[in-house]
């Protein structure tokens, strides 16, 4: 399933020539990623970095770099361009010289500039960073669109022919009830993006007021915003994950729930749970974990976990070309 979900996606990025930028120039699975996109034609890569070095640890791996742009950002001569941009998109954050010293001295920022100039479609990193250090550019360039307030990052989490959803796994540290109504509702537009129909459900600890506690009741009023935001969604909550996963259990604990063991998409009530809840899936369950998927950005940046291989570098690359379009 999840080669076909991925034949998809190149179907529909192939020949598009998306400009994808990879900030950790020298890092071995990005070199290896990138070295196979450019061969397959498959995206235009652009590479931060030190040409030279670049080129040098490309060899020492046996790597091609057809078509491969280089930047480096010391001999960028749009330099103060991209310097003066930066500043402005700041508005009194940050001063010419501060903003002079980070697109010098730190990739993410200096490639997420590229992709606000649009001088590229979109960025793949994370794979030496953390995902704050790899995000945070983002958040203050890109920035959400028009009406989200927040981004969020999902994971599909692909087992042969099972496909979820898990949000948010990976940005929102303690969401509030409207920020897991917004999670849910663009939980469920990323799904159908890999032809997943879906059925949300709104975890928790408790199953339809079995508990009762702030924790629960977040995600008791999470459930009321989301229907409001959308009320042709098929969601409802709050639920233990057996209620929502397993149809017995649901008979017996939300029997009247339009969710009978029948979900696709699970939004999580907090980041730790989150984080926690998709590493276990793919560590426990052997589920192939794709993503972070950062959703709701005005352009698409992705951020890797700094536990990915190759493949999973290859893979965020072509959903990033696809969200660009
Ligand atoms: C995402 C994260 C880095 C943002 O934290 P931060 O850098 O301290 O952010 P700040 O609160 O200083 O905000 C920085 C900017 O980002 C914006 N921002 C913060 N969180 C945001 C979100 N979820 N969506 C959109 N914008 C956001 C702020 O509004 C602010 O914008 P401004 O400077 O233009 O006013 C932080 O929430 C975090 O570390 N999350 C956990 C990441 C993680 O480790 N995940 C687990 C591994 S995947
Ligand atoms: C998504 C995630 O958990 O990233 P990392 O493993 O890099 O912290």
């Amino acid at each position: 399933m999840s080669s076909d979900l991925f034949s998809a996606l190149k179907e529909k990025v192939a020949g598009k020539q998306r400009k994808i930028v990879f900030p950790e120039g020298l890092d071995e699975r990005i070199l290896t990623a990138v070295s196979r996109l450019a061969n397959e034609q498959i995206v235009a890569p652009i590479v931060i970095g030190n040409e030279e070095a670049v080129k040098q640890k490309a060899s020492e791996l046996g790597l091609t770099l057809p078509n491969v742009e280089i930047i480096d950002p010391h001999q960028y001569e749009e330099m103060d361009e991209l310097v003066r941009a930066f500043v402005e998109r700041r508005n009194g954050k940050v001063t010419e010289e501060a903003a002079r010293k980070l697109l010098f001295d730190d990739e993410n920022y200096f490639g997420t500039m590229l992709v606000y100039m649009d001088k590229a479609h979109g960025l793949v990193s994370g794979a030496a960073h953390s995902t704050a250090d790899t995000v945070r550019p983002a958040l203050q360039i890109i920035k959400t669109k028009p009406g989200i307030r927040k981004t969020s990052g999902v994971f599909i989490m692909v087992r042969g022919e099972e496909k979820y959803v898990f949000a948010d796994c990976a940005i929102n540290i303690a969401p509030d009830s409207q920020d897991l109504a917004e999670i849910a509702v663009e939980s469920a537009n990323t799904a159908k993006m890999f032809d997943i129909e879906p059925r949300v459900a709104m975890l928790s600890f408790s199953t339809k007021g079995s508990a009762k506690s702030p924790e629960t009741e977040k995600v008791v009023e999470a459930v009321r915003l989301a229907k409001e935001m959308a009320p042709d969604l098929v969601l409802d909550g709050e639920f233990q994950f057996d209620a929502a996963f397993v149809p017995s259990v649901a008979k017996k604990k939300a029997p009247d729930s339009v969710i009978q063991g029948d979900a696709n998409v699970f939004i999580f009530p907090s980041l730790e749970a989150g984080n926690i809840g998709y590493k276990i899936a793919q560590r426990l369950g052997n589920f192939e974990a794709i993503g972070p998927i950062l959703q709701g950005l005005n352009k698409p940046v992705n951020d890797l976990s700094r536990g990915c291989n190759a493949e999973d570098v290859y893979k965020l690359t072509l959903i990033t070309a696809a969200q660009s379009l």
